[in-house]
């Protein structure tokens, strides 16, 4: 079994502990008849279902640079036929729908977000906003290196390519990868991910931090997550409104049946709303809201100790308390909010704590502000003053997002799990731009382009909000001002996509069903296939219909999205010229396992001296070799371990793929039609959404002509009987109404 299948193999996930535990304790104990579903929805929003990650490593990386528009036709007949109803320009056709035509709305509430800060970080820039971003799609733009106009041998060209990959960073990650084919790339890092997860807690710390507070434990501490946390809800809400019923897996905290969310974020919302939850007057305080809080279990409970080592079952004491006491409640808003407005973190403070509160809090080294240099807009490095903890929350566009856990690591950013003030699940992308060259942050950024230009395609990961820290960097990418394309990006900058968020990867999934599989006679569902195979095909067919080719399509890239497969990962996509069906690229591009011959060989020339491109049939080769998977359980060139062994297999058109039999012919059929060898004989997406496998022929009715024919020569048999003439006329009369003859 090759690696990348190998690395399939992964342990089940396991929900962070630190986030299980008082979810536990609560279903054991817990004498709310609702617990059952508070657990339900606490799991839902709190636990990762699975790892997403990295599946197949072996990929050989694309130099995410714009290549200048190949405007020559074809020569060949055999190679790339052109098809003028295609013509589009990439360049406006992007523009019109991209980077400049941020919402407005979330302008308008990045902008408010960014009033309401004190501090002027680079990270709570507005979005990108240029007159001149149309450039990042001009076809102008060439920050290419010469390699590629010279046509050489596929291999030696590839060397070529591998050495400039080495001195691209992306590519030579990748290659590198791609070489060794180590392991360690290809698993998940569970325990990283559980770490992260139970590092930083979610919601659940809400109701720590509060239980920390009443104690009087841990309260430095406690209220610099407070203070973070009434910020995080302080903020408006994101954009998460903006996508409806397609957004982002939604965790609704204010269902009737999670009373403890409702309690506790009733209890943090009101520690930003002043006027829902009157601050009282520390006479208050302690008059009515302690002694009558001091009854509760929940006071009790925290006596027994810090946080860590506190009971569960105070946390279910707490639960019930909030569920059946809405005064308490509210008395108990009164008494977390004092200090947390004495805080630090609070810039708008009204009211005094408790002295003995107010004693902890000070007695208590305050963690200090945290200091990062973040680019300012003239490029230049210089330290900001933060309000949030960036262990714990990333801010985008002046919205924060609380760190729930990494979901993964592509390769070039990371990827993290997080949960938005109004409590909606999202992924977060983050990629560093310092130490890259500026034409793979042209890349990057031509990625929130495309996602931009396919908001509203269910099938298509939608993108929320996104972020360049580094405007001036960007503008220069994006004017192609660059005067070094091969520089390196020297300050800090960050690019943030906030994405809908998706349960596991058909990579996951796949792995999932054949160790279900192996073992047992049973072969792999038709109708699972169907139902998978169709949606990928309707993906794929809508960013081929709106003329990009994604060149890196394989089971890590679709994600399940509430039962739905989604698409993501345009990090290497590309679009398809005004005046060509093919794209053409300066490097190889894709993951190996699933690269057409193609994209090996891509801007080689072939026999009768054409170029060789890269366009959608690209893309359905790939599509080939996950059907092949998703039927056989591994790739089509899983046999072959090493990068030069899967390189001359897959560019020699002689090499005959192996299809064991299977019960279904159609479906071998149907892999042959994706995986032909000549990109002009493989079908296209609306052709294999008819192929015979997904629409199976209907049997032909039987012909009445030759029913009533049967039924003359029974009447003929029965010579002159009169009344068996009549009956058999009848009948005959009969099936012509019903034949409609
Ligand atoms: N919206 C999302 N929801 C859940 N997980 C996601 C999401 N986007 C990405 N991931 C996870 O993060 C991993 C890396 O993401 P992505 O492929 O976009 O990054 P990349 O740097 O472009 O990677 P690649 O090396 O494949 O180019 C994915 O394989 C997936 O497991």
């Amino acid at each position: 079994m090759d690696k990348e299948e190998e690395a399939n193999n992964l342990p089940p996930d396991k929900p962070p502990k630190s986030l299980a535990r008082p979810i536990l304790n609560h279903e054991s104990s817990s004498s709310s008849s609702s617990s059952p579903e508070l657990i339900r929805h606490l799991q839902a929003a709190f636990k990762r279902h699975r790892p997403l990650n990295k599946m197949q490593t072996t990929t050989i990386g694309p130099r995410r640079s714009v290549v200048a528009p190949q405007r020559q036709p074809s020569r060949s007949s055999t190679s790339d036929v052109q098809r003028p109803q295609d013509v589009v320009s990439l360049s406006h056709s992007l523009a019109a729908n991209t980077l400049l035509t941020h919402d407005s709305t979330n302008l308008a509430s990045s902008s408010a977000a960014a009033g309401e800060s004190t501090e002027n970080n680079a990270s709570t820039t507005p979005p990108l906003i240029s007159g001149t971003v149309d450039n990042m799609f001009n076809d102008n733009y060439n920050p290419q290196v010469s390699h590629m106009d010279l046509p050489k041998p596929a291999s030696a060209s590839l060397r070529n390519n591998l050495d400039i990959g080495s001195r691209d960073e992306s590519v030579s990650r990748k290659v590198q990868s791609l070489v060794t084919v180590t392991s360690n790339d290809m698993e998940w890092d569970a325990a990283t991910n559980q770490a992260e997860a139970s590092k930083h807690q979610n919601l659940q710390s809400v109701v720590d931090s509060e239980i920390s507070l009443k104690s009087g434990y841990k309260v430095s501490s406690s209220l610099a997550k407070m203070g973070e946390f009434r910020n995080f809800l302080n903020q408006p809400a994101s954009q998460c409104s903006v996508m409806g019923s397609s957004c982002a897996t939604t965790t609704s905290i204010h269902s009737s049946s999670a009373p403890m969310l409702n309690a506790t974020t009733q209890v943090s919302r009101s520690y930003v709303d002043p006027h829902a939850v009157p601050v009282p007057s520390q006479g208050n305080l302690a008059s009515s809201s302690r002694p009558s809080f001091k009854d509760s279990n929940v006071l009790q409970a925290n006596k027994d100790g810090p946080l860590p080592e506190m009971p569960a079952s105070a946390v279910v004491s707490e639960v019930s308390f909030k569920e059946t006491n809405i005064s308490k409640q509210q008395q108990c808003t009164t008494v977390v909010e004092a200090p947390m407005v004495s805080s630090t973190h609070g810039s708008d403070a009204t009211a005094r704590a408790p002295d003995d509160l107010l004693t902890s809090v000070s007695s208590q080294p305050q963690k200090p502000d945290k200091q990062e240099k973040v680019a300012t807009s003239k490029g230049t490095s210089a330290p900001r003053k933060r309000n949030y903890d960036p262990d714990l929350f990333f801010k985008v566009n002046g919205k924060l997002y609380q760190r729930l856990g990494k979901i993964g690591s592509g390769g070039s950013s990371e990827v993290h799990k997080v949960i938005s003030s109004d409590c909606t699940i999202y992924a977060l992308k983050k990629i560093k731009l310092k130490g890259r060259d500026y034409a793979t942050a042209y890349g990057f950024c031509q990625e929130i382009g495309y996602l931009k230009k396919l908001k509203g395609k269910t099938n298509i990961i939608q993108l929320i909000d996104y972020e360049v820290t580094d405007k001036s960097l960007l503008q220069e990418v994006l004017n192609g001002t660059m005067s070094n394309k091969d520089a390196r990006v020297k300050d800090d900058g960050f690019i943030y996509m906030v994405l809908e968020y998706g349960e596991i990867d058909l990579a996951h999934m796949l792995s999932q069903k054949w160790k279900e599989i192996e073992g047992s006679d049973r072969t792999i569902d038709e109708n699972w296939l169907r139902f998978y195979w169709q949606q990928i095909l309707q993906a794929v067919n809508t960013i081929h219909e709106e003329r990009i080719v994604h060149s890196d399509l394989k089971p890590a890239n679709f994600l399940l999205v509430r039962g739905f497969l989604k698409l993501i990962d345009f990090g290497i996509a590309k679009a398809i010229n005004s005046d060509t069906t093919n794209i053409q690229r300066d490097s190889q591009v894709g993951t190996l396992s699933y690269m057409s011959p193609e994209a090996f060989m891509c801007n080689e020339s072939d026999e009768n001296g054409n170029v060789i491109k890269c366009g959608r049939p690209s893309d359905i080769w790939s599509l080939g070799c996950i059907l092949y998977q998703m039927v056989y359980g591994r790739t089509p060139f899983a046999d072959y371990k090493t990068f030069w062994a899967k390189f001359k297999v897959i560019t020699d058109p002689n090499h005959e793929i192996t299809y064991n039999q299977l019960s279904n012919p159609w479906l071998v059929d149907l892999m042959k039609k994706c995986l032909a060898w000549d990109r002009n004989q493989r079908w296209r997406i609306p052709e294999l959404l008819q192929h015979p496998f997904l629409a199976p022929p209907i049997p032909p009715e039987p012909r009445v002509s030759s029913s009533i024919q049967l039924i003359s020569h029974i009447a003929e048999s029965f010579g002159s009987d009169d009344r068996v003439s009549e009956l058999c006329a009848q009948l005959q009369a009969r099936l012509r109404v019903l034949g409609g003859e």
